[in-house]
């Protein structure tokens, strides 16, 4: 794995395709076995999350639907503080048991305006999964139920992250060189 550079910022290896996909086998199991018996609805946080969501939904060993939300708040490597939704939900999710997939939870705060919202539409549960977790950065009081990494407040890109709409497409995570 070498550098990559994107905007003039230069990105170093971070978490390798392997690793990825080895924890998302892990989750994957652990969701299986928590709604065994259920009918979950995965609802994937367009548009970052759609490289995780397709791995994490064909690795589930139960019945289980998919739908997609589109949401966004990033602009370069900082959040606006404000989520727009770019393209909303279809479905009547009364009484359904309901998994977020995000890439990552980094202020937390998109994924607390969507759990809210969510809860408000008459849903009988709803977890949420994230394939990465900034704890330090966060400012509201959330937490994903699934984890796929903890990782310090650096910026990242690869596996569904970009940066202003590139990198996306990387096989690898890659985080910001430190100067
Ligand atoms: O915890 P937060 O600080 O709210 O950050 C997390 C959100 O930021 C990213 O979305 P972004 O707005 O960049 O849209 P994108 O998925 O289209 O890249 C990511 O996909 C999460 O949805
Ligand atoms: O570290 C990040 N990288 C890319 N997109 C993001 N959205 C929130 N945090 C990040």
């Amino acid at each position: 794995m070498d550098k990559v550079t994107y905007n003039g910022m230069t990105f170093v290896p971070y978490i390798k395709e392997s690793t990825i996909q080895g924890r998302i086998t892990e989750i994957a199991a652990q969701i299986t076995n928590d709604y065994s018996g259920l009918r979950p609805l995965f609802l994937c946080v367009l548009t970052g999350a759609f490289p995780f969501a397709a791995d994490l939904f064909r690795s589930v060993g139960i019945d289980a639907e998919i739908s997609f939300i589109r949401l966004k708040s990033y602009e370069g490597t900082s959040t606006t503080g404000k989520v727009k939704e770019v393209m909303g939900l279809t479905e009547n999710l009364e009484g359904r048991d309901v998994i977020v997939i995000e890439d990552i939870v980094d202020t937390g705060t998109t994924i607390k305006e969507l759990v809210e919202d969510l809860k408000a539409k008459g849903t009988a549960s709803v977890k949420v999964a994230s394939l990465l977790f900034k704890p330090e950065s966060l400012l509201h009081d959330v937490k994903p139920d699934y984890t796929g990494f903890s990782i310090p407040s650096k910026f990242i890109i690869g596996f569904g992250l970009d940066l202003d709409g590139l990198a996306r497409n990387l096989r690898d995570i890659y985080v910001l060189e430190e100067k």
